[in-house]
């Protein structure tokens, strides 16, 4: 399912927080949002799971303004695993999970047999079967990561949108997420501070600097040295992976002048 956002624009508390943003997400692709601290990645995304509302610019989800759309019918398409999902009370891990089966029931239906095996299988995909009876305020932060990932996947969506999904998360767990999300092959848009991660796995990637889009295009074409200083400030060194081939950053430490 095609994920459009056209010319989208926040304004908020008198600032605007993003500015005609326009990025097409093909079906099945993963692209990535990158940029300095502010600079409008989890603005943009909070307009596609609809905790923002625009003003000015639409989202299209197969086609479809999803302003026109019930939140319940656009959560059984997109899921979303934010900066703010943490739930506060002391559910268990299984029970976060099961929260993503909310918008497949109708009020007042049961968990039934269907429901678990997805719940299971959607912990297993993140490794975490071993935490389904613990208590998800006692998990480590990359624990309730993995859980929200999971809970993220038992919604079965068809676009996935994830504000820094690594965070948290120890290395191996940062490259088994993100070749978990590339396997399954959803529609997926993903905030990374981690510009060689989005090298490394995102079909297209976006570069947000305050509150716009200034590259936009495959990882190689978008992550080079020029837009590396003039969006963050930093120099850079391109190089190929060498089991890989993707390109990779290599960054020079600033130093005090001497
Ligand atoms: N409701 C709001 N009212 C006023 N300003 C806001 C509001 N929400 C976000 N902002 C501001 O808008 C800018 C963009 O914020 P946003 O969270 O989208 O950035 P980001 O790129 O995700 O940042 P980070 O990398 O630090 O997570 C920031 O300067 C933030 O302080």
């Amino acid at each position: 399912m095609d994920l459009e956002l056209d010319g989208l624009t926040v304004t908020a508390s008198g600032r605007r927080l993003i500015a005609d943003i326009d990025a097409h997400v093909r079906s099945g692709q993963l692209v990535g949002l990158v940029g300095p601290n502010g600079s409008g990645k989890s603005s943009t995304l909070r307009c596609v799971f609809r905790t923002l509302t625009p003003n000015r610019g639409t989202v299209r989800l197969g086609g479809e303004d999803v302003a026109g759309m019930s939140l319940r019918d656009s959560a059984r398409m997109i899921a979303a695993l934010t900066q703010e999902s943490q739930p506060e009370f002391d559910f268990t891990a299984a029970e976060v999970v099961t929260m993503g089966r909310a918008p497949h029931k109708s009020t007042f239906a049961r968990h039934d047999d269907e429901d678990r095996r997805i719940r299971a299988r959607a912990l297993s995909e993140v490794g975490c079967e071993h935490l389904a009876e613990r208590d998800f305020r006692t998990l480590s932060g990359g624990e309730r990561q993995r859980v929200l990932i999971a809970r993220a996947l038992a919604q079965q969506p068809q676009v996935l949108v994830l504000d820094e999904p690594t965070n948290h998360l120890d290395i191996r767990h940062q490259l088994d997420v993100l070749a978990l999300v590339h396997r399954l092959g959803l529609t997926t848009v993903t905030a990374l501070h981690d510009l060689n991660m989005a090298a490394s796995w995102c079909d297209r990637v976006h570069v947000l600097d305050r509150g716009r889009i200034v590259a936009a295009g495959p990882p190689r074409e978008v992550l080079t040295p020029e837009i590396v200083r003039e969006v963050f400030g930093v120099r850079a060194h391109v190089v190929d992976h060498p089991g890989t081939g993707a390109p990779q950053l290599l960054f020079e430490p600033s130093r005090p002048a001497a």
